[in-house]
């Protein structure tokens, strides 16, 4: 540190300290670094003695801003598209087509009404920083017009260098600093430098304009960027102002802006495609706790980059070529690097232009950042509003690891600039006596003195004892000779040394000249082969990049058209689903309506079934009455005729007995009495005769109401049959197909049960009708043989009579024939009451019938619970068991989950497509770079 940089609040400021200097600029402080200037070996001694704090890594800041809208736009009634929260610290863009909205969050942001202020106040910690002996860098970035000179640089300031409100980041800053460093009442030093960088050219905006043909000279006086084998990047010829008041940045700043405005109408610049670097560099001392003496070196970088909207294209169309393949070159290198550093890529490309060298500290290195991402509330800049949105985002991501720089202790700083002081004097001592030989500043001062002495000598001679003094004189004289002789000699032998070094020195120095020549001729030669290399490479870049560009709009363009495509598909897959849906619920209500007709027809079915039932039952209860009926009045007339028949025996045999009593009295009365006996006997016989009549007639009446009731209960069955079969026809007919598969089985089922049922009751009826028949025409047989034989006992009496008439001796005889005819009577009897069994036997032949039937109508109601609950199953089959897959709700529900999976392959092709661009975007920008990396040669450092 230099005598007389320090300045305290007592001094008084004088103007003649504000020098500039233009030696080699350490432009990242933290670097270690193998030049000899003061700076640099401050950063290298400090860094040794009292470490780097190194504290955790943060987070770059972003703080988004959102201009107004300006007149013309508030004129022109452009829509918005921007919302800011600055309470969440989101900004919102809606997509105007889509009405979709993007959020993005970040460290701060300031709507259209945020005041430079409020800003500052969010900024003002960082300016801090730079005060503890950070390096800390502000950016603007942002689209042309969106504000970013008027947040950095804000209104202009009057002569008084009183701030105005709407003041920006910069003068606000360096008020800041001043405040600060008069509050804590601190010893610093301050130095500023300034500078531009346009088409990859730096230029000094602190160097002042005397030259009038300014454009012609201005590239000749361009910076030169340099690195040293640690990385430390230096600028040479930069000039650094120092500085002992605010006023002084502000005159200084004003002029460098008046300077980057005159440049830009001499060179048809335009501001919005240059960057610019207004650095502060303050020394603060300190001390330690242990009283030792620090300085704190932090540095302040507040940077207007380019408008960040695509110039190349714009570029390419309005500059030259040359113009075009630099033009951006910076910003898109800027862009490159934030991603490579979002993206922890192994490659930060750094080197790929000028301004990334310089900040290179600010991204990812050692100092505190800040981004202030500027947007406009327009719909017509949305789409750079994204891209700076985005941009923005991914810088979020990046991480720094700020330390404090340059902590020194005095001793040392000072043992230091000693040090420097010592090499300067010798160098100033060898210009000196460049034509000469060289002596050493003890010789030289030991020369001095002596030729100081000689005078004095000579003076004494005058004035003292001639004799004494002559002698001590000649003594002295002779000492002196012989000192001078020695010293003579040694100056000889030294001043021969010399020459010698001198000669060779010389030579040295002829050889070293020739070889610079040879080198300076050789680096000619290099410098024009990189120049026309450069020249040739920068063609060819600017012919990739056109032809990039037209593939890209190629690329673009089919993009577009296939996100159309997309769209329309989407559209059509949503009309088509809607249509689905429509005859999904069309398909509903027809299958309800199905159902609703399907459980009526069952119902009616059940309700036909228990009719046929109850049919079958009142049939069956009319047939089983009916013959019971039928048995019960055949059974008492045939009991009644039997008992009359039985009774007429009994009388007859009564008759008989009495006949065979009167008889021996009626022997005696042969005459009259045989002949009223007979009269008496034909009587009976016809009675007898009447009643077999009256027998046989009842029997054939009951083998007849016997073929009525079998033919009867047939016809019904046949009856019930065909209407069963009818019904199930209809039934099978109406059912739907699976329903009527088990109602066809249920059917054939329940068919050939009541077939079976049907069968087997005729069988019994048929086995039952053959019994009676059977015992009918037993009873009609045995009634024919009675008749026959009462008919010849009759006709055989009736002789025996005419005998017995005919004789007197026919006593006996008749007696023996009463007898006869009283055994005949007796078996006539027993066999009647053998029928009478029969009878009773036919009524349990009866009671068995209605048994069966009974047994027929409970089949029939087995089979009828059957049926009813096979068509209760049918309803619930109707109802309740919608098959899984084609109910309209599951096809809907299908049809949804396709269409989902069909837009979300839409979904993920626009994302397919998005990327494609992106990477495609990123292919542009790597082959417009990668000839860069390969063929661009950095100036020689
Ligand atoms: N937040 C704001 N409030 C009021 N006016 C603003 C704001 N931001 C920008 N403006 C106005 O918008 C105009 C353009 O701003 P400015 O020149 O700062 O934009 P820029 O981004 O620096 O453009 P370029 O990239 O061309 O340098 C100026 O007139 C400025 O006053």
């Amino acid at each position: 540190m230099r005598k007389g940089v320090w300045i305290t609040r007592s001094m008084d400021y004088d103007q003649s300290q504000s020098h500039m200097r233009s030696t080699l600029i350490p432009f990242s402080p933290a670097q270690p670094s193998k030049w000899k200037d003061p700076i640099a070996t401050e950063s290298r001694s400090l860094d040794a003695i009292s470490g780097n704090k190194v504290v955790n890594e943060v987070n770059v800041q972003v703080i988004l801003r959102c201009r107004p809208l300006n007149e013309d736009e508030m004129h022109a009634e452009t829509p918005t598209v921007i919302l800011c929260d600055e309470i969440k610290g989101e900004v919102s863009a809606v997509h105007q087509t889509t009405n979709k909205q993007r959020t993005y969050s970040f460290d701060g942001v300031f709507g259209p009404t945020a005041q430079q202020k409020e800003l500052f106040q969010t900024i003002s910690p960082i300016i801090e920083e730079v005060l503890e002996g950070y390096s800390c860098t502000i950016f603007a970035y942002g689209q042309t017009g969106t504000g970013k000179t008027y947040t950095m640089e804000g209104q202009k300031m009057g002569k008084s260098w009183e701030l105005p409100s709407d003041a920006g980041i910069i003068p606000r800053a360096v008020q800041q600093i001043f405040h600060v460093l008069k509050s804590k009442d601190a010893e610093y030093s301050m130095k500023v430098t300034y500078l531009e960088i346009y088409n990859e050219e730096i230029v000094d905006l602190l160097c002042p304009n005397e030259n009038l043909d300014f454009a012609v000279n201005e590239a000749k006086r361009s910076i030169i960027l340099m690195e040293d084998s640690g990385g430390a990047t230096f600028l040479r010829g930069l000039k650094q102002a120092l500085i002992h008041s605010a006023d002084e940045i502000y005159e200084l700043f004003e002029k460098g802006s008046v300077k980057r405005r005159t440049a830009e109408t001499l060179l048809n610049k335009q501001s919005s495609r240059s960057h610019s670097i207004f650095s502060v560099t303050v020394h603060v001392k300190d001390c330690t706790p242990e009283g030792e003496d620090l300085t704190k070196c932090g540095k302040l970088n507040l940077v207007d980059l380019a408008g960040s909207e695509n110039i190349i294209r714009s570029g390419a169309r309005e500059l030259r070529a040359r113009e075009a393949g630099e033009i951006n070159k910076s910003l898109l290198t800027l862009g490159r690097v934030i991603n490579a550093l979002a993206e922890h890529s192994g490659h930060i490309p750094y080197r790929d232009s000028k301004l990334t060298r310089l900040l290179k500290d600010s991204l990812g290195g050692t100092a505190k950042t800040c981004i202030i991402a500027t947007i406009s509330p327009s719909i017509h800049c949305l789409d750079e509003t994204l891209s700076t949105l985005d941009y923005a985002s991914r810088a979020k991501t990046i991480k720094n690891r700020p330390k404090v720089n340059h902590r020194a202790i005095k001793s040392e700083l000072i043992k230091d600039l000693y040090a420097e002081i010592g090499c300067l004097r010798k160098e100033v001592n060898a210009l000196r006596e460049k034509n000469s030989a060289y002596r050493s500043q003890d010789h030289y001062q030991n020369q001095e003195n002596q030729m100081k002495e000689v005078p004095y000598h000579n003076k004494a001679i005058d004035q003292g004892d001639h004799s004494s003094v002559l002698l001590k004189d000649k003594y002295k004289e002779n000492a002196k000779n012989k000192e001078k002789d020695a010293l003579i000699r040694d100056l000889r032998s030294s001043e021969k040394a010399l020459t010698e070094q001198i000669l060779k020195l010389q030579k040295e120095l002829e050889n070293a000249a020739s070889d610079v020549s040879s080198l300076s001729a050789k680096a000619e030669i290099h410098d024009r082969l990189l120049d026309e290399n450069k020249t040739r490479f920068q063609n060819f870049h600017v012919q990739l990049s056109l032809k990039l560009e037209y593939l890209h709009k190629a690329v673009a363009a089919s993009a577009e058209q296939q996100q159309q495509q997309m769209k329309l598909l989407d559209v059509k897959m949503q009309s088509l689903m809607s249509r689905r849906n429509e005859v999904s619920e069309e398909l509903a209500l027809q299958l309800r309506k199905i159902q609703d007709l399907y459980c009526y027809h069952i119902k009616y079915i059940g309700e036909i079934a228990g009719e046929i039932d109850r049919n079958f039952q009142s049939t069956c209860h009319k047939m089983t009455s009916e013959v019971s009926r039928g048995f019960s009045s055949f059974g008492d007339i045939f009991k009644e005729k039997l008992w009359e028949g039985i009774s007429a025996i009994h009388e007859l045999k009564d008759i008989i007995y009495s006949q065979e009593d009167k008889l021996t009295t009626f022997v005696q009365e042969q005459g009259e009495v045989h002949l009223r006996a007979l009269e008496l006997s034909k009587t009976s016989t016809k009675a007898t005769l009447t009643f077999f009549e009256n027998l046989r007639m009842h029997l054939s009446n009951m083998s007849k109401i016997e073929e009525y009731l079998q033919s009867a209960i047939a016809e019904k069955l046949r009856e019930l049959e065909m209407k069963f079969e009818d019904f199930a026809v209809k039934e099978r007919l109406q059912l739907i197909e699976r329903v009527g598969e088990l109602l066809e089985s249920s059917d054939n089922r329940k068919k050939n049960m009541v077939q079976e049922a049907v069968k087997c009751l005729s069988e019994r009826t048929a086995s039952r009708a053959g019994k009676i028949q059977q015992e009918m025409s037993q009873m009609h047989d045995l009634t024919s043989d009675a008749k026959k034989e009462w008919t010849a006992y009759v006709e055989k009496m009736e002789t025996t009579y005419r005998d017995n008439t005919s004789t007197l001796q026919i006593d006996s005889n008749m007696k023996e024939s009463s007898r006869h005819c009283i055994g005949k009577a007796e078996l006539v009897a027993e066999q009647l009451e053998n029928i009478s069994k029969s009878a009773s036997g036919l009524e349990d032949s009866a009671g068995s019938m209605t048994s069966i039937i009974e047994n027929g109508i409970k089949a029939n109601e087995t089979i009828s619970s059957r049926l009813a609950s096979a068509i209760l199953s049918g309803l619930k089959d109707a109802n309740l068991a919608p098959h899984p897959v084609s109910t309209p709700e599951n096809s809907s529900q299908a049809g949804w989950d396709s269409l989902a999976s069909v837009c979300s392959i839409i979904d993920s092709s626009c994302q397919d497509m998005g990327e494609m661009e992106t990477f495609h975007k990123q292919i542009t920008r790597n082959a417009k770079s990668c000839l860069l990396d390969e063929y661009e040669v950095d100036v020689p450092s």
